[in-house]
């Protein structure tokens, strides 16, 4: 797996409004919407290219579209503060849905919801979660990607810990992960240190 920290003068600051406990919940979800962007457009620097003939208003040349758009799917209900920058940057995509919400004893992922197309077979997928903590969750959603036959699987998350970067590596189902930071580790509630709280709670209130 080619793990990237996206390493940026912007991405660290809004990274760190982020973390911020004073931010409110509107200033989180624009500054984890701003990132989003950033660490897509790093995600997406290798998608391949269909060279197409376009005429200027100046004549003709050649251009280029996306040869084959992937497949975005935000990890529910965080994941959803990053859906809408990566739609902006991939208006061909189409978006697939996952829900897994965290059981705060065991820290295992328990799903609620998946809308996704039948066959990912030859369809890369980009998942979008802020959040790789013990990396169940991540594992989890793409164990259900791969069930579908997805063989590309980038993972986008704001934060990361260590022990979740070793699971979905392990998982063998992942092949890049980009992030704004690997942290220190998790503390005995399975939350990152220094971290944020809990992603979504810090953007939609608690659940
Ligand atoms: O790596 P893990 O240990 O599995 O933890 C990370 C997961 O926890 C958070 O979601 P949560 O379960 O809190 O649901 P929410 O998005 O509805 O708040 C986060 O958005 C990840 O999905
Ligand atoms: O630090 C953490 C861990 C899991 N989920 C979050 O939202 N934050
Ligand atoms: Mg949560």
């Amino acid at each position: 797996m080619q793990t990237v920290v996206v390493e940026h003068p912007i991405v660290r600051s809004r990274l760190s409004v982020m973390r911020d406990e004073t931010s409110s919940n509107a200033e989180f979800r624009a500054a984890l919407r701003e990132l989003s962007t950033l660490l897509v457009y790093e995600a997406t620097r290798d998608l391949p290219l269909t060279e197409l003939d376009i005429t200027t208003p100046v004549g003709p040349t050649k251009g280029h579209t996306l040869a084959n758009p992937p497949l975005i799917v935000p990890v529910l209900r965080a994941g959803l503060g990053m859906a809408e920058a990566a739609f902006n940057l991939l208006p061909e995509s189409q978006m697939g849905f996952v829900g897994l919400a965290r059981n705060e004893q065991t820290h295992d992922p328990e799903a609620y919801m998946a809308s996704l197309p039948d066959s990912l077979a030859g369809r890369p997928v980009i998942v979008l979660d802020p959040m790789l903590a013990t990396g169940g969750s991540l594992a989890h959603c793409c164990e259900l990607l791969s069930t579908r036959g997805a063989t590309t699987i980038v993972v986008v998350c704001a934060l990361a810990a260590p022990e979740g970067v070793h699971r979905i590596e392990a998982s063998g189902l992942v092949s890049s992960l980009f992030t704004a930071s690997i942290d220190e580790g998790l503390n005995s509630n399975a939350y990152i240190v220094p971290g944020l709280g809990d992603a979504g709670d810090r953007q939609f209130g608690p659940r």
